[in-house]
């Protein structure tokens, strides 16, 4: 994305964005800074004032969300709990829940991709809190998108499981060859699961860098102070 702006209200931010096909990109900074807006302009649920953003060499302006090569899950409310999880992933093929033959296999193989083999019947709240974001990942994985973005989905869930999220996470991508943006409140996730970190703040990125050297050298004092704090 190039010059990308966008304001709310007083707030005007302005993104430039590069990132490879493959490559997983953690974007973290204080709360407020504009990483979800990030995410939203990608995934076509904010337009922007000005600028381009490119996706697979196609310009996405104009283009709704359902039309770009993108799959989101947001940190809660991903899925319907009246209906059992094999109904939720189903969501990502249809949204009317109109199965075409091979559609249900389609959704077995990806409750298994994350490891929910023999669960699709079970509601939600059924469920725990790590396997409700699974089955989020599987309805975004049924939607066949290069491009995923993941808006904290795993905040709600402590240190181990998180690790085990993000794991999988890079191994679907991997597997599937998906790029992955991911936003994180915590430093740790980007420094364990991502290629490179971009550091937002005050609507821009100030820093972006390969995740070793990032944290060798935060460069900024902003950065030092933000993984002051958040890492405690
Ligand atoms: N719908 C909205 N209307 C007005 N202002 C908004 C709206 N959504 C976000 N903002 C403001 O835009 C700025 C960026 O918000 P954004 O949600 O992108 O930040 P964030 O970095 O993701 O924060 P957090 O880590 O707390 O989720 C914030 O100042 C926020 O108050």
């Amino acid at each position: 994305m190039t010059a990308v702006t966008f304001r709310y209200e007083a707030m005007l931010m302005r993104f430039d964005l590069a990132v490879e096909a493959g490559e997983s990109l953690a974007i973290i900074g204080p709360s407020g800074a504009g990483k979800s807006t990030l995410l939203n302009l990608v995934a076509g649920f904010e337009t922007p004032l000005a600028g381009s953003i490119k996706l697979a060499g196609l310009d996405m302006a104009g283009l709704p969300p359902a039309e770009r090569p993108v799959t989101m899950v947001f940190q809660e409310h991903n899925l319907f709990a009246h209906l059992p999880l094999f109904d939720n992933v189903a969501l990502g093929i249809d949204p009317g829940l109109r199965l075409k033959p091979g559609d249900s296999a389609r959704v077995e193989a990806a409750l298994a991709e994350v490891g929910l083999t023999g669960l699709g019947h079970r509601k939600p709240e059924q469920v725990s809190g790590g396997e409700r974001q699974r089955a989020a990942l599987a309805r975004a994985l049924v939607r066949n998108r290069p491009l995923l973005l993941l808006d904290e989905p795993f905040a709600a869930l402590g240190p181990k499981l998180r690790r085990e999220m993000l794991d999988l996470v890079n191994a679907l991508r991997r597997g599937r060859g998906l790029t992955v943006l991911f936003v994180s409140h915590q430093p740790e996730d980007a420094r364990h699961g991502a290629d490179r970190v971009a550091f937002v703040q005050d609507g821009q990125i100030r820093r972006i860098a390969a995740t070793a050297d990032f944290f060798a050298e935060p460069r900024l004092p902003e950065i030092a102070a933000y993984l002051g704090e958040a890492e405690g």
